[in-house]
């Protein structure tokens, strides 16, 4: 490595306080931008008032926990292919299809994932309830 590539990457690390601040304004630019963002933060905000209601054990509360910040997630990583795909071309190409298919394919993986632990954990205490 030469003293000037040293030199560009000295340039562009940041701190991390900075870095953080960056990551912080790539969420705030998910939920403002991105129409499916709102409705998973709704859903979640909806899920984590129904598991107070119904006074989640612990071990519930990391599930859904798990459910909530992976589908965040996963939705947020879905988002940045869709711009980087979009970034490098305004033509359509099969792969870009391919690229956008398949991380969207991996976000209804993931949702599919979290209706079931939803209905596992909610249904019993639903219908234990309803049966009072
Ligand atoms: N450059 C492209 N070449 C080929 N197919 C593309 C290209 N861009 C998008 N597509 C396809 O067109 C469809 C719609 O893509 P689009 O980018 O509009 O996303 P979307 O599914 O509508 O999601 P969102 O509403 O979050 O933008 C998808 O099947 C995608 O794979």
């Amino acid at each position: 490595m030469n003293m000037d590539s040293r030199g560009d990457q000295e340039e562009k690390s940041h701190s991390l306080h900075v870095t953080f601040g960056f990551a912080l304004s790539g969420i705030v630019s998910a939920v403002r931008n991105e129409r499916n963002m709102k409705i998973h933060l709704f859903i979640s905000v909806m899920v984590v008032v129904l598991g107070a209601v119904l006074t989640l054990t612990r071990l519930e509360w990391l599930f859904i926990l798990l459910a909530i910040g992976g589908m965040l997630a996963a939705e947020m990583m879905n988002t940045a292919v869709e711009r980087t795909v979009d970034l490098c071309t305004k033509e359509i190409h099969p792969l870009a299809k391919q690229a956008k298919d398949i991380a969207a394919g991996a976000v209804l993986i993931y949702a599919i994932m979290c209706v079931m632990i939803g209905l596992i954990i909610f249904i019993p205490k639903i219908s234990r309830l309803i049966h009072l």
